[in-house]
């Protein structure tokens, strides 16, 4: 890893992230992405499955001595966003846009397919890229690879969030509890339509829409402890059709974070007494829909200890550093539930590059160097992982032809 010339990597690197860029698709519809990463990973000479979990894919590089497999993940989707960056590799799809990041993601764990491919006559072990799709939707594309099979005969997994609230060249994680979790809500109000000059005459779902979206802020603000972290965000309103007629439905919807059961079951049971018990009151009727999503994302303990002494040594001590827990989630989580793992923020603003707004905003973009530092975190992760694995079995097999 040492004498290795990432830099050399990076012109191409900047290439696939703006042609991904360019080319953004939402959740399991990424098949132009996942051509595209499958051409490049098989034009770096890996065995590529495609299809796995609907539109996601996986790469197989197997060393020349066998040992212990490390899975490396990216995600694939784009967000439901009219880009609005004037910039030559903005978004070329019309409402779609990569404003999280996953562009970046995908470049850089290219770079680690391309760099081990280099290198598989000194891997002793196996290095699985897992490109999944579908972070960005409940239920996530990480249970339908798991499901097809993408952890099988895995050890260890790592996964990387380039992340713009961070500066570019520092690298964040904590061991535990690092991403809430996530549910959705879907509140649909029916009342009674009419004419807008007679609404005695009417039930007005907009009216009782506006105080139920007030109502739901003061679920968290008077119901959960207020040493528990909790955030209900209602993400959209949607009511009416014209200035003078009474609106017969309103939908409500939004998402629901938290760190444990408690709170996540108290914030769901409110959502109903309160939706249903408000239109009670108002002669309306709520039917509710609440999906459980994301699990909290629990990083391992020895994973988390390895990122830290590995990232110091590539990095420097002071750009490697300990996050407290963040209320966005990660379907990384249930990479983590099943085996070792460690998932880890890449910092990626910079306001010199432009990159300073948060993610899901229409003019999110990244400082591309951050890609780079991705790909070096990941690819020294592996080794380390399969470095010790290597000794440790060396260690065994000396033990027994002493003994
Ligand atoms: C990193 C990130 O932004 N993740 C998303 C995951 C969303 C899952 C789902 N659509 C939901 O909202 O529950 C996030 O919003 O945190």
């Amino acid at each position: 890893m040492g004498d290795y010339n990432w830099n050399a990597l990076f012109p191409e690197m900047v290439q696939w992230r703006r042609h991904l860029h360019m080319h953004p698709e939402l959740s399991y519809e990424e098949h132009g992405t996942m051509s595209f990463v499958a051409e490049k990973l098989r034009s770096f000479g890996i065995e590529v499955r495609e299809q796995v979990g609907d539109t996601g894919l996986i790469g197989v590089i197997r060393g020349t001595k066998p040992g212990k497999t490390v899975a490396l993940r990216a995600d694939m989707d784009a967000l439901p966003i009219q880009d609005e960056k004037q910039c030559e590799y903005a978004s070329q799809v019309p409402g779609v846009m990569h404003a999280c990041g996953h562009d970046g993601h995908m470049a850089g764990l290219l770079a680690v397919a391309r760099y081990f491919s280099e290198r598989q006559d000194q891997l002793q072990g196996e290095i699985r890229f897992i490109f999944q799709p579908a972070e960005e939707v409940c239920p996530g594309g990480a249970l339908k690879m798991i499901e097809a099979g993408a952890l099988e005969g895995v050890d260890v997994i790592y996964g990387v969030h380039l992340w713009t609230p961070f500066p570019s060249g520092q690298l964040a994680s904590a061991p535990g509890p690092l991403m809430a979790s996530t549910d959705e809500f879907f509140i649909d109000i029916k009342g009674k339509g009419g004419h807008g000059g007679m609404p005695h005459m009417a039930v007005d779902s907009l009216l009782i829409g506006a105080q139920l979206v007030v109502q739901l802020q003061s679920i968290v603000s008077r119901n959960v402890n207020p040493l528990q972290p909790a955030v209900l965000t209602v993400g959209t309103f949607n009511s009416g059709s014209a200035q003078n007629i009474i609106a017969e439905t309103s939908r409500i919807t939004g998402t629901v974070r938290t760190f444990d059961d408690e709170t996540r079951m108290l914030i769901k049971r409110r959502i109903y007494e309160v939706s249903q018990q408000l239109c009670a009151l108002n002669d309306a009727e709520a039917s509710i829909e609440y999906m459980m999503g994301y699990p909290t994302l629990v990083n391992h303990a020895g994973e988390t200890e390895r990122f830290f002494r590995v990232g110091r040594s590539v990095f420097g001590e002071s750009h490697v550093v300990q996050t407290p827990p963040m209320m966005p989630a990660e379907d990384f989580a249930y990479y983590v539930q099943r085996i070792p793992g460690c998932f880890i923020f890449v910092g990626a603003g910079n306001e010199s590059t432009g990159a300073t707004y948060p993610h899901h905003h229409a003019r999110f973009d990244i400082d591309e160097s951050s890609m780079l530092n991705a790909a070096r975190m990941l690819a020294a992760l592996a080794e380390d992982y399969l470095a010790e694995a290597a000794t440790e079995t060396e260690g065994v097999i000396n033990e027994h032809h002493v003994s």
